[in-house]
């Protein structure tokens, strides 16, 4: 039985720190992934994920055609919606960088009134990526990035929701999501635990209460505490000092 494994915490003074050094993280994952399979496959979430990732912006060695970009998970409003994940990564990242857009996977907004038939159609498109080259079970991202609600929600999964027993489906949706807008899709925990690394954001006083609850209580169970990626998989956190000053954990210096 692979043993979960365990998260390293990095704490940066300031968010500009804390995002410069995670651009040269997923650089140096970019290099490994492309060097083994010629292509990097990523997961990002919205909320406040995106605007720290803009420091990869400026950085040489971003190998941008490369990339091949899903949401980890993604709110049920057109793609131009100011709620929409995707909306929010194009403002941010995709209308500054050279990602070509058939690597940038989103949900078909066609489907809109059927969640169901949605979230079946995004699946559809994981297993297109991922299945004919890997073979898989559940598809091995080469990343993921996630964030985490002052609730200790990550991507989709709400504390105490039915689907965070959900062991099956790659991708799950939700029509009664607690913070708004209600109607979402996620990447379930089976896929999030099978990635290659899952790298959490967290910033500011807001979530101080929430990341000791998730690092040093995990057995309380919550969202967040429950990404425990298998095998080799790598879980890194990414937090300024703000966010982590009630963490117990021992936080590691960063280094690549
Ligand atoms: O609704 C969402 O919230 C989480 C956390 O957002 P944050 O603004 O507190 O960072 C985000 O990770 C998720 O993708 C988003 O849909």
């Amino acid at each position: 039985m692979a043993v979960p494994t365990r998260p390293v915490v990095y704490s940066f003074s300031d968010t500009s720190n804390l995002s410069d050094s995670l651009a040269e993280y997923i650089i140096k994952a970019q290099r490994e992934s492309v060097d083994k399979r010629g292509r990097f496959t990523v997961a990002i979430s919205g909320g406040s994920l995106p605007k720290t990732l803009t420091a990869l912006i400026s950085k040489s060695g971003v190998k941008w055609d490369k990339w091949h970009v899903f949401y980890a998970d993604e709110r049920v409003v057109p793609l131009d919606h100011e709620d929409s994940n995707h909306k929010l990564a194009q403002d941010t990242l995709y209308s500054k960088v050279p990602i070509p857009r058939e690597n940038i996977h989103t949900i078909d907004e066609s489907l809109q009134d059927d969640l169901e038939e949605l979230a079946d159609a995004y699946e559809k498109e994981l297993v297109r990526e991922f299945a004919q080259k890997d073979s898989a079970r559940f598809p091995v991202f080469d990343l993921i990035l996630l964030g985490v609600g002052p609730d200790g929600h990550t991507a989709s999964l709400f504390p105490g929701h039915e689907l965070l027993s959900e062991n099956d489906r790659w991708v799950a949706y939700i029509e009664d999501s607690p913070k708004p807008p209600p109607r979402r899709v996620t990447l379930t925990f089976p896929v999030i635990n099978h990635a290659a690394r899952v790298a959490f954001v967290a910033t500011g006083v807001g979530k101080v209460q929430i990341l000791h609850d998730i690092l040093d209580t995990p057995e309380l169970g919550l969202p967040a505490a429950r990404v425990r990626p298998v095998a080799s998989g790598q879980l890194v956190w990414f937090v300024d000092d703000a966010a982590s000053v009630e963490v117990k954990l021992a936080k590691s210096e960063f280094k690549l």
